[in-house]
């Protein structure tokens, strides 16, 4: 009996063998869903009832926001169903009456019903078209009120601070708010459902009331155990996806894996394939278990919830029969009466279910609502001063930057002064901070002490979208955006149209026109392998066409700038990496300030001054001869690489097999 009637519990399922051998244990993911977990179990009628108000408020709200004249349609409709429900019943009343109280032959007593046979008809065909108008209406509602939280959600996505999206905590935010947009649109249909659900509710209730006072609490008696019987099966379908979520997606990054393109090569030349696909099926079989148990358990709580409620509907009907044989009530009144129970109780389990739905949609809509709120805390602020046109230099003074979840600090207090007309380069291991000196420079991250000026200004006090306008970014891992070759140089700066003979000075300056020849279609070619007729290109093919963006985004500016380029050439074969190193430098201009970033020691040898960066601080800077006679650093670095190009002086021995030999 417990099982059925106490609290849902969360029984943790068993972790598969499969589970095991592959991650460990059970793949706890830190987003979405699993933040619902204590609202999902407080799932309860009176929690869901408590926050209606609230919740239906914020859905209202943006309704209210899309498309008001829809949303005043769909209430008006929902009332007017509600009334005609009511009328219909008291039609109905009024042909009992004539058929089981009246007066006169069969004849006559046909004629008397037929003018309440003929109003019921008519209410019925007015239902039906406040239901059609109800439901066209919402139908323009729903998709509206979707585009706008889809559109609220990106718009503060892309506003925010790049130190948000690098924080653990908002960017799990930043997942679970994605299905904010989906269940606001859900919520206004569940909404939609629920009201008319308790419209019809309380008009039956109150025609009951009017037949007579007994009725209203036995219709409640017979709705109460289907109430029960939805609300214990969605709390059981919940907890169960709770303690399931992670398997489910175990399974399904798997599936994904075994599918993917990047896999490709090592699923079929290493077997992975085989092996995985019979991890899969373990792990999916498990699931299935639990999907039997909670179609069986469903199963069962629905058959002791109809159980119960068909005995109270029997204790009903004894009653009216009751009523009936000791005269307090006429048989015309006990034929509404039934009618009216059956219609009631159907609407009181709906509306149950509707409650429910609603409640577990709030639950990521609500998510929507507090990712907008602190999305709002983090955008990047909009005004301030304008960046000065001329500016002699750019510098950093004692800057320090610690990412959010780090207890060491990135970049420790860094002075550095890049003149325009320049190249500079900053040269370090991995992991010395360079990659964050280079956002530090582009105003993407603001420094947590030390300043950052433009000539005379401090980047706190300007408008950030002017010091963006000002900043050419090209980095290792640039967006391959799949669109058009075109575009993809054009949006180096999206707002400048510009044809495809405007883009030829790019394309030609990165050494990038035998790339576009080659294309079926020249620059109108669609670069994306995942659509047809698209192009993919290698590697080095597309740090060519990074070049010509960067080369298009400074060629459009006039305004003194800085040319930011982090490991430009990974990919390039050694000529083209030498001739991109040239056209780089090519790029310092009067009004214009190149920062390099690189590994390749010989691309950074002609920079007018080079900085050395050692675990977040600067260690050495001067140009290269300085610096190759301080025998310091950047001196070992340097000649480490050199001696790789050193004639061989022997080739070393293979070494001993790591693997005994079977035999
Ligand atoms: N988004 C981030 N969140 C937290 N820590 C980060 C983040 N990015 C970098 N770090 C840490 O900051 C330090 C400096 O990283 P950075 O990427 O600036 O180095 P780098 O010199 O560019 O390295 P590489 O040569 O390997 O590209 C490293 O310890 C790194 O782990």
């Amino acid at each position: 009996m417990k099982r059925f009637f106490g609290p849902v519990k969360m029984a943790e399922p068993r972790v598969s063998d499969a589970e095991q051998e592959l991650f460990g244990g059970p793949l706890r993911y830190d987003l979405g869903w699993s933040q619902h977990e204590h609202a999902g179990l407080d799932l309860t009628m009176m929690s869901a009832l408590r926050s209606m108000p609230t919740l239906v408020g914020a859905a209202l709200r943006l309704a209210w926001q899309a498309d008001r004249r829809a949303l005043l349609a769909v209430a008006v409709s929902e009332v007017g169903q509600g009334i005609a429900a009511a009328v219909g019943l008291l039609a109905i009343n009024a042909v009992m009456h004539a058929l089981l109280a009246g007066t006169g032959s069969a004849d006559q007593r046909l004629h008397a019903l037929l003018p309440g046979l003929l109003a019921a008809a008519a209410i019925a065909v007015v239902n039906s078209a406040l239901s059609a108008w109800s439901t066209s209406r919402a139908g323009r509602l729903e998709p509206k009120v979707e585009r706008i939280a889809t559109t609220q959600y990106l718009a503060a996505a892309v506003s925010v601070e790049l130190e948000a999206i690098d924080d653990p905590d908002f960017r799990r935010l930043v997942d679970i708010a994605q299905h904010g947009p989906g269940a606001a649109r859900r919520m206004i249909g569940a909404c939609v459902a629920a009201l008319n659900g308790l419209i019809s509710l309380i008009t039956t209730a109150g025609v009951l009331a009017v037949l007579h006072p007994l009725l209203l609490p036995m219709l409640l008696l017979i709705a109460a155990p289907r109430g029960w019987g939805a609300m214990r099966v969605a709390q059981e379908r919940y907890v169960s996806v709770m303690a399931w979520i992670e398997h489910v997606r175990a399974s399904r990054l798997i599936g994904s894996l075994l599918t993917e393109r990047s896999a490709a090569q090592e699923v079929r030349l290493h077997a992975v394939g085989t092996f995985l696909l019979s991890r899969y099926e373990r792990m999916a079989e498990s699931a299935e278990a639990e999907q039997e148990r909670l179609a069986s358990s469903k199963a069962l709580t629905e058959w002791i919830a109809s159980a119960l409620s068909g005995l109270a509907m029997a204790a009903t009907y004894g009653a009216m029969f009751w009523l009936i044989v000791a005269g307090h009530m006429s048989l015309a009144v006990a034929g509404t009466a039934v009618i009216a129970v059956r219609t009631g109780s159907a609407s009181l389990g709906a509306l149950v279910m509707n409650i429910n739905q609603l409640h577990e949609e709030s639950l990521y809509v609500r998510d929507h609502g507090r990712f907008l709120t602190q999305a709002a805390q983090r955008t990047i602020p909009a005004g301030g001063d304008p960046v000065p046109g001329r500016v002699k230099e750019i510098a950093l003074d004692q800057v320090t930057y610690c990412y959010p979840d780090r207890d060491t600090a990135a970049l420790e207090q860094v002075s550095l002064t890049l003149p325009m007309g320049s190249v500079t380069a900053v040269v370090g291991e991995n992991g010395s901070g360079k990659s964050t000196l280079m956002k530090i420079l582009s105003g993407m991250l603001l420094p947590q002490s030390g300043t950052l000026r433009w000539g005379e200004a401090d980047i706190t006090g300007l408008d950030r979208s002017q010091v963006f306008e000002r900043v050419s970014l090209l980095t290792q891992d640039f967006q391959r955006w799949p669109v058009t070759a075109a575009m993809n140089i054009r949006i180096g700066r999206p707002a400048h149209a510009a044809a495809s003979q405007d883009l030829q000075p790019s394309v030609d300056y990165a050494g990038a026109a035998p790339v576009i020849a080659k294309l079926p279609d020249g620059l109108r070619s669609l670069l994306a392998r995942m659509f047809r007729g698209a192009i993919e290109l290698s590697g080095g093919e597309w740090q060519k066409v990074g070049l010509a963006r960067t080369h298009w985004r400074s060629a459009t500016s006039r305004a003194d700038s800085i040319l930011i380029v982090d490991e430009p050439t990974s990919a390039l074969d050694p000529e083209a990496e030498i001739e991109a190193f040239g056209r780089i430098r090519r790029l310092a201009a009067p009004n214009r300030a190149v920062v390099l970033v690189t590994h390749r020691m010989s691309g950074v040898r002609h920079a007018d001054h080079i900085y050395v960066l050692n675990q977040g601080r600067l260690v050495e800077h001067g140009t290269h001869d300085d610096l190759i006679a301080a025998h310091g650093r950047y001196a070992a670095m340097f000649d480490a690489q050199a001696a790789q190009y050193a004639p061989a002086v022997g080739i070393p021995h293979p070494a001993a097999p790591t693997v005994a030999d079977p035999a």
